[in-house]
């Protein structure tokens, strides 16, 4: 029974965070090293969308995926990988990665870091105040005497199409968590969730196929990472139609098979159908009306996370829209942490210079991101095609991964494909992309050269070892020097 009578506290904290995800996580963590007194609101579950639904049970379902590829392309192992993958063991080393679910290991830590934690719903009900309705219908208020930081998240975005609400369909959420492996599984969306859990689910044995409406997977990465993740897939028997819109769902009594009806009267039937169709933010029901801001919105931020025309409104994270990946909002939650502290300290200490301690400079010149499809794929900073946008002058070096020796040992038939985009004018490297096996770990040797603005002829004495894949270096620079 929900209890109707609700008991307001006044809580004072230096800062309140809400939204418990890695995000906020990361927010306390920084003030509190600052010597900031602090409280965090979580309505789930302490660690947020990324360790329970998102990052780890997504990864942890794609490691023996990429493992099981990778040995069946050295001689000699191959032969004793040939069995399919035992999808209840990967289940069950899935759910110890996510704890199971429960979030006691992550609440140990806020209360050894000395943060209390609130239960509930948060909303804010005016500057500095937050309100928070607790899963017995009990009620706190918060206030912060310096700052609130809104790390409330995303949300898988569902199209308004015709029956799928009754159609059950997945989202992320539970193609992370699904225990049980579809027959026929229809992918909607070529991002890089749907790509990854294509990948995940055609290895666990489904037949899948993917819907995109664009002209291939991975749109916002250079043209041939995705051509060789879509040629991998479908070597390995997935199905992958571009160009294609969905108009409609159909599932009768929301039980059995499902029919993805396509604009143009053509249909594909399935088990389930996961919609990977983007993101919205997380901040439809959290009192922006109260502080003059649009609900339902991505928060607008300045370079310290500040919420624009206010001066104690904090957004870190997926909510700000600007980079929508776990390291890069923790990157920002440390700026953000350092920012409240210097501002609570006076403005005088707070320094906004590009790469300062308070600025997410990063944010507009190199976000690094990993793809887990197999083979993977990584970028960073700028492809050729936003470099040229851009204004800059530019020329792109391409290497074929195949004629690194490192590759040649690390997989028989090594198949993979580096760019390097180098300004011209001042002779650094803006981007790197890369699509291989094993090239996730090459991604933050690019993230240092591109953050460092590392001059090329510096970049040539920094010389990698044989034979590893990390001389694609070597040869994206012999190529740019002829
Ligand atoms: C399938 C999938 C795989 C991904 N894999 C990767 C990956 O490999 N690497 C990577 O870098 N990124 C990955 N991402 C992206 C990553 O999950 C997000 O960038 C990250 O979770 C953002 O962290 P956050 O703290 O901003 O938000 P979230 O993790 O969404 O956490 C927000 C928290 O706020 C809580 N909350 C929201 N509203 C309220 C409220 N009103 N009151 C109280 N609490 C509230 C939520 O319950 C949640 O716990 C993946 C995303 C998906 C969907
Ligand atoms: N390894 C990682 O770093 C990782 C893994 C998963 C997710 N993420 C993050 O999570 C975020 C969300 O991923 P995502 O794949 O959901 O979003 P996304 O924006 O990357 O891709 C969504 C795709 O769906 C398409 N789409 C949108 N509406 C559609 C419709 N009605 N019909 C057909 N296609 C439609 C879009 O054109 C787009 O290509 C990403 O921004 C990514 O950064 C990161």
């Amino acid at each position: 029974m929900t209890r109707t009578v609700a008991h307001a506290h006044e809580n004072e904290y230096d800062v309140v965070v809400l939204g418990a995800g890695p995000v906020g996580e990361n927010v306390v963590d920084r003030v509190r090293a600052a010597g900031l007194t602090a409280a965090i609101v979580e309505g789930e579950l302490i660690g947020g969308e990324c360790s329970y639904w998102a990052c780890m049970p997504s990864k942890a379902l794609l490691r023996p995926v990429i493992a099981r590829s990778d040995a069946r392309k050295v001689a000699g192992l191959r032969e004793s990988v040939y069995g399919p993958l035992d999808a209840l063991e990967v289940f069950a080393h899935r759910d110890q990665v996510v704890g199971d679910w429960q979030d006691d290991g992550q609440v140990d830590w806020l209360d050894s870091i000395g943060v209390r934690i609130f239960r509930g719903h948060g909303r804010l009900t005016g500057p500095r105040r937050v309100e928070v309705t607790g899963p017995e219908g009990e009620h706190h208020v918060l206030s912060a005497r310096h700052a609130v930081a809104v790390c409330t998240g995303s949300r898988a975005v569902l199209p308004d199409l015709p029956g799928l609400s009754g159609a059950r369909p997945w989202t992320s959420r539970e193609a992370t968590s699904s225990d049980r492996v579809p027959g026929r599984l229809v992918v909607v969306g070529g991002g890089v969730v749907g790509v990854e859990m294509a990948t995940a689910w055609h290895a666990l044995g489904s037949k899948v196929t993917m819907l995109v409406r664009g002209e291939g997977l991975l749109p916002r990465m250079e043209p041939f990472v995705g051509e060789h993740v879509a040629a991998a897939l479908t070597a390995r028997g997935a199905e992958i139609r571009t160009g294609v819109s969905v108009s409609a769902v159909v599932r009768d009594g929301g039980t059995g098979p499902v029919t993805v009806v396509l604009e143009g009267g053509d249909h594909v039937e399935g088990d389930q159908v996961l919609f990977a169709t983007g993101r919205a933010p997380r901040t439809e029901d959290i009192g922006l009306e109260k502080v003059g801001l649009k609900p339902g919105s991505w928060l607008d931020v300045d370079d310290s996370l500040l919420v624009d025309g206010t001066d104690w409104l904090y957004a870190v994270g997926d909510v700000n829209h600007r980079a929508l990946l776990t390291h890069q909002g923790k990157y920002q939650a440390r700026i953000a942490g350092a920012a409240i502290a210097a501002r609570a300290k006076g403005d005088a200490s707070l320094d906004g210079a590009s790469w300062g301690p308070h600025a997410a400079t990063a944010d507009h010149a190199a976000v690094p991101q990993v793809v887990f499809s197999d083979p993977e794929a990584a970028a960073v900073g700028l492809s050729l095609a936003e470099a040229e946008r851009a204004g800059h002058r530019v020329r792109a070096v391409d290497l074929d991964m195949g004629q690194v020796a490192g590759a040649g040992l690390y997989a028989q038939g090594y198949r993979g494909h580096a760019r390097m985009v180098v300004d011209l004018d001042r002779e650094v490297v803006l981007g790197a992309s890369f699509v291989g096996p094993g090239i996730g770990e090459l991604l933050h040797s690019a993230t240092v050269a591109v953050v460092g603005e590392v001059p090329i002829a510096r970049l040539w004495h920094a010389v990698p070892s044989y034979p590893t894949l990390s001389e694609a270096w070597l040869r994206l620079l012999e190529a740019y020097r002829g």
